[in-house]
């Protein structure tokens, strides 16, 4: 195992009917990280991961992989050592519904160098997936686990769940959660979460790209990100008093106490005078930060 691929796009544009799905794209994703791919809906996060797996060819600009034994960057499209290397799972699960799991596994196996028997043997027993039923014949959350576990055990250098995970439901998404994260600390890799359910996996990310109309709003580290603001609690009125005249993301008030995540720098003075406040302060939470990037009015003033 090579400790992960890495990733770069030139200039990517995918258009469909001549309307732009990616826009220009310029990203580059560090190898052997956790990285979230955020976007609201049709923000154009399959049509990214369909172009890094090497399952379409851009109209414009160029997909690169490179690093471990590939060596030298390499297109993925129509290159078969490259594709074998990168491991899609989608929504849909792209599996052949007639065949017993038994079979898609054993497929799975003859196609990914990396594949790990024994994990995927840990994995569907986690799961419960019933190895002798046909595909057809399972539930929309065990097709979903299936998914996981194909995508788990190939160990591809470079690993992406295009919202894969969405038909499990809450209890075995926290599975699959604690799963990746146990499994990319003895084997790390690059693994790419496609994704709006921001606040599940903020914890996992290490890297976040948040995409919108196709185009890149931002792309960091989640602390970086987290650094851009900050959350604070305590009485209202205190808060109230704190805050004025900064930018607002979020509120809540519950009787006399408030909680308001803000935009922006805080200089020392104002934590100082928080926390004797007695307010409690933390980091800005990624949803709100996701939320008000990606907010329509300020896309349209070109807030990127
Ligand atoms: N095969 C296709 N034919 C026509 N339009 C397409 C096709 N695939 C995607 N699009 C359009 O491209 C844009 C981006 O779609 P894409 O599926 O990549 O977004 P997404 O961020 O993955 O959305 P979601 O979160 O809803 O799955 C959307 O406007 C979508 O309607």
């Amino acid at each position: 195992m090579s400790g992960g691929l890495a990733v770069r796009t030139e200039n990517v544009t995918v258009r469909f009917g001549g309307v732009p799905a990616v826009d220009g794209l310029d990203l580059r994703l560090a190898p052997g990280k956790i990285h979230g791919l955020l976007g609201r809906n049709g923000s154009g996060k399959s049509t990214l991961a369909a172009l890094l797996a090497g399952f379409r060819r851009p109209d414009e600009g160029r997909v690169l992989i490179e690093g471990g034994d590939l060596g030298a960057a390499r297109s993925p499209y129509e290159d078969a050592v490259v594709t074998s290397r990168i491991c899609l799972i989608r929504e849909s699960g792209d599996l052949y519904d007639q065949a017993p799991v038994k079979r898609i596994l054993d497929y799975a196996a003859s196609l990914r160098p990396y594949w790990d028997h024994d994990l995927a043997g840990e994995l569907l027993d986690k799961f419960e997936v019933p190895v002798g039923k046909r595909v057809q014949k399972l539930s929309r959350g065990k097709r979903s686990a299936l998914g996981v576990v194909l995508g788990m055990a190939s160990r591809a250098p470079l690993t992406i769940f295009d919202e894969s995970y969405l038909g499990m439901d809450v209890p075995s998404r926290e599975l699959f959660y604690d799963a990746l994260l146990a499994d990319y600390a003895e084997v790390p890799r690059t693994i790419l979460l496609s994704t709006h359910l921001v606040s599940e996996v903020s914890a996992l990310l290490e890297e976040v790209v948040i995409l919108d109309r196709g185009r890149l709003v931002t792309q960091a580290p989640v602390d970086t990100l987290r650094g851009r603001g900050a959350s604070l609690a305590g009485p209202a009125a205190a808060v109230d008093e704190l805050t004025s005249g900064l930018a607002v993301l979020a509120a809540q008030r519950l009787g006399g106490t408030k909680s308001v995540t803000v935009l922006g720098d805080l200089d020392d003075a104002l934590l100082a005078k928080a926390r004797s406040a007695g307010l409690e302060v933390g980091p800005v939470g990624l949803q709100d930060l996701f939320v008000h990037l990606t907010a329509p009015a300020l896309s349209k003033e070109g807030n990127r």
